[in-house]
């Protein structure tokens, strides 16, 4: 067992019997998912897992290298303008140790690569903290990076000990005893390891990096270390997966002359390019090999510049095989970018022979039997280049009808011309013994004519359309026969596509009058009535006009979680970011909403919310115009427009009455809205409380705002008949409700203690919580209604239903005994709902409080366990003394 592979045994041992929080150990073998088993390990680095998102890189897209920076996708590696020395003397609190097998002691880091057991936590964490980083970006959270030194690039045992240095001049004392912890720890480990004090923990590799340049240099001591591959990766949408890296840049020690080194990502651009430019050489031998065989006569005059063209072409080729040599390819989904196993993987390709055969170098025959297009057949074989782009460009490009109807039409010509140069050597030898079933005039006429004639001829025989003089012999019968059915077949596929491309050109249409059809079947048959049969066909007709999804889920439901996500997150994430509410808020709560947004789609005149209703979503308008309207339906409170959001009141149970909408709100036009369900709201949530406070914050603030606005006269003026925005008095109970003394004649099944309350006496005993005027109990409310003890308090949505119910019994508008008795009933079910949501709403609270506690402790747990020494016996002590 190598030394580093004891290293990570003991690693694990620890780790097992410590809180993990202490140290993570992620062992990097050869193997892609950090399998262990029958690898050497060798090389170790350490990095800091907790790093700052955007100053954390993850493997480049899906992919990341074995061999050069060697991470597994989704391992968390340091990129930041923080040296991983850094990190770990001032926050970090847990540690990734990486090793892999000893090549000359311990060498150069070349990067991460995971445990068993890591791996699916680090994967896990990945997705969403790329999202994370994806969201970060997008709205510019990302801190600027410091400018590194050479040494924070790298975290070489110098550069730890100097990033350990500097930092622990900068970081509080608290920080310092991380350092220390972790001084002592690497000790131990290097007493582990019985590995001279020179050689630190996070060593260098001699390995390549992906798409980074590198200098020849690559002595141990000088390489930089693979943590670095993505670390200039230059944004954090870690896509870019080519770059270039001067090696000799990476030390100041370093004074050997750089020697360039690349590889390039099979996936990326770079590729892509590359192959459309050996497809154009190809195209050319396509094209022109055949041509100039079957029309010898252009040689004579134009050899030396086909002789150009075809030893260009040729050149095209022979760097399409240096090319492949620096490719990487995927080994267990991980890009591979070791030169030597690069090399090795094409030299064992079909590829490779299939490229060396392209470029047969038949030509030393036109020594012998000279200049003979024919000689250069073999160029043909790198067909498999050019389909290989064709299927890369249909994959891609936006427009693939457009794509596959010029690739369709590009084949048909290129068969026409071969055929068309077939011909043509066949009616230049003669024909099959007599040339009467070709043109005559032929002979005379000049190169261009005789090509064109004989395109015109396999134009005529493979489009079926005939009109070809008539074949004398049998050979001659015979070959317009096979000509004949030979375009039949052509024509039936090229139909075929055709037909394919225009069922896909307009599959779009046929779903959407499909779903059309059905919905006016439906209401035809129900018998609905005219104008809403107009109003849906007109909802109809705009969703068709702006191009709209009918069923945006549908359209992505075939994808993987993780891209949804990001989709939503491009998709949603600006008009989240309007989003006054959602502004300046932690990225990963955006992230989370921006997943459970739906787009909604609402006529003219539609009313989204009615005041008194239940809320139980919350939206926002991304397109069109909305009017908040008071009880009348006239009043316009206010006008809503892209970027403004609603319904939050009552799904947040801020209003006076509770959960009830407070006002109505109706789209004027066609309004593009985003709802989010209260149940998504909560959820999130529960897991983002300080964005839950500030939320709340906000709602408050806007509560007043409306209050002070027109909508507290029109609301105050009505506010009699329906629940909105009534002022708080407190919470009372039923029983204690003032009943209008001339109406308690009149109820009979009323209880009598509710006659005895003082008319709305704000001061009265049974009003628990009502005090002074009704604007003074406004602001008592709005102020005792602060964000935290909203937060915290189980009983405010209680108070506020309760206040509903108060101001409604003390409705003195009730008129009669059955309005009265209707009224007390319609009261009960409220109470009862009310009480319902009351315990519902304190279990959740209970459980969130619950679920704070947990997370302090844990905390708690982890301060005290970094701050531990790396001994067991320490670990020991502090578990004791959290216990
Ligand atoms: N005066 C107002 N100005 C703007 N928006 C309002 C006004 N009154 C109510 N709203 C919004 O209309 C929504 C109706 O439902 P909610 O009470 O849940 O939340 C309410 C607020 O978001």
């Amino acid at each position: 067992m190598s030394t580093a592979k004891r290293l990570v045994l003991s690693w694990r041992g620890r780790k097992q019997s410590h809180d993990s929080s202490v140290g993570r150990l992620v062992a990097h073998g050869g193997s892609a998912l950090g399998s262990v088993d029958g690898h050497e390990l060798d090389e170790i680095a350490v990095v800091s897992s907790n790093a700052d998102p955007c100053h954390v890189k993850y493997g480049s897209g899906p992919l990341s290298t074995i061999n050069g920076p060697r991470l597994v996708p989704g391992i968390i590696t340091s990129t930041g303008g923080r040296m991983v020395g850094e990190r770990l003397c001032s926050s970090g609190t847990r540690l990734d140790v990486i090793t892999s097998p000893a090549q000359s002691g311990v060498q150069a880091s070349g990067g991460v690569k995971s445990s068993n057991e890591s791996v699916p936590r680090a994967l896990k964490s990945v997705s969403k903290q790329s999202l994370l980083d994806l969201v970060s970006c997008k709205l510019g959270m990302s801190k600027p990076q410091k400018p590194r030194s050479y040494n924070e690039h790298y975290f070489s045992h110098d550069s730890i000990s100097i990033a350990c240095a500097n930092a622990a001049a900068n970081v509080s004392s608290a920080a310092s005893e991380l350092d220390l912890s972790r001084k002592a720890r690497r000790k131990d480990l290097r007493s582990k390891l019985k590995l001279p004090s020179s050689v630190a923990l996070a060593s260098y590799a001699e390995a390549p990096f992906l798409g980074r340049w590198r200098t020849s240099g690559s002595a141990a001591g000088i390489n930089p270390p693979s943590s670095n591959h993505l670390n200039s990766t230059s944004s954090c949408s870690g896509t870019e997966r080519f770059g270039f890296r001067r090696a000799d840049s990476y030390h100041p020690r370093s004074r050997i002359s750089p020697k360039w080194t690349f590889v390039f990502d099979p996936a990326g651009r770079l590729c892509y390019y590359w192959s459309m430019v050996v497809s154009l050489a190809f195209l050319y031998n396509f094209w022109v090999i055949i041509y100039r065989f079957a029309f010898q006569e252009i040689n004579r005059d134009t050899i030396l510049v086909w002789f150009c063209l075809d030893y260009f072409s040729d050149f095209l080729y022979l760097a399409d095989i240096m090319f492949h040599f620096r490719t990487g390819y995927l080994e267990d989904g991980v890009l591979q970018t070791d030169s030597t196993k690069l090399r090795q993987h094409y030299m064992n390709s079909t590829t490779f022979y299939i490229d060396c055969l392209c470029l047969l170098p038949l030509d030393f025959l036109y020594l012998s039997i000279g200049f003979n297009s024919i000689l250069r057949s073999f160029r043909l074989v790198k067909i498999y280049r050019f389909w290989a782009f064709m299927d890369r460009t249909e994959r891609h490009t936006n427009y693939p009808n457009l794509f596959r109807s010029t690739s369709l039409i590009h084949y048909l010509l290129v068969i026409f011309h071969w055929n068309g140069c077939l011909f043509h050597i066949i009616h230049k030898n003669n024909g099959f013994g007599s040339k009467n079933w070709v043109y005559s005039d032929s002979e005379n006429a000049d190169v261009v004519k005789q090509y064109l004639q004989s395109y015109y001829w396999c134009t005529l025989a493979l489009t079926t359309i005939g009109d070809l003089p008539r074949p004398r012999n049998k050979g001659e019968y015979l070959f317009v026969i096979l000509q004949l059915l030979f375009g039949l077949m052509l024509f039936a596929t090229v139909l075929g596509h055709v037909a394919n491309i225009v069922t896909s050109v307009s599959a779009a249409r046929k779903e959407f009058q499909a779903k059309l059809d059905g919905v006016k079947t439906y209401m035809r048959m129900r018998r609905v009535p005219n104008h809403l049969q107009v109003k849906v066909i007109k909802w109809f007709d705009y969703l068709w006009l702006t191009q709209k999804c009918s069923d945006e889920e549908r359209a992505v439901s075939c994808l993987p979680d993780k891209l949804k996500a990001e989709i939503a997150i491009n998709v949603h994430l600006d008009t989240l970011k309007r989003v006054e509410i959602f502004q300046n808020t932690e990225a990963g709560f955006l992230c989370e909403l921006v997943l459970r947004l739906r787009p909604v789609l609402f006529s003219p005149g539609d009313y989204i919310c009615r005041k008194g209703e239940v809320g139980k979503e919350m939206y926002i308008v991304n397109r069109g115009r909305l009017q908040v309207v008071a009880d009348n339906g006239r009043t316009v409170l206010a006008t809503l427009k892209a970027g403004s959001y609603f319904g939050e009141i009552s799904i947040l149970n801020m209003g006076t009455a509770g959960n009830r909408r407070t006002a109505s709100v109706r789209s004027v036009g066609y309004s593009d809205l985003f709802v989010l369900s209260k149940k998504d709201m909560w959820d999130v949530l529960k897991e983002y409380p300080a964005a839950r406070v500030r939320l709340e914050a906000i709602a408050v603030k806007r509560l007043e705002k409306y209050k002070k606005a027109p909508l507290e006269k029109a609301a105050m003026g009505r506010s009699q008949s329906t629940p909105g925005l009534i002022e708080s008095r407190g919470k009372i109970a039923l029983e204690d409700m003032w009943i209008p003394p001339c109406l308690s004649g009149l109820t009979p099944a009323y209880p009598r203690s509710l006659l005895g309350s003082p008319p709305r006496a704000p001061d009265s005993p049974g009003s628990r919580g009502s005090r002074g005027s009704r604007a003074s109990t406004s602001s008592g409310r709005s102020h005792r209604q602060t964000p935290a003890s909203h937060a915290r308090s189980g009983t405010t949505l209680h108070c506020d239903s309760m206040t509903q119910l108060v101001s409604e019994a003390a409705t003195p508008l009730l008129g009669s005994h059955e309005a009265l008795e209707s009224e007390i009933k319609r009261l009960r079910e409220r109470l009862h709902t009310v009480e319902a949501e009351n315990s519902a709403m304190s279990t959740k609270l209970n459980q969130q409080q619950w679920e704070l506690e947990t997370r302090l402790a844990e905390i708690e747990m982890q301060i005290c366990g970094s701050r531990s020494t790396s001994s067991l016996e320490d670990n020991e002590r502090n578990r004791e003394s959290i216990i």
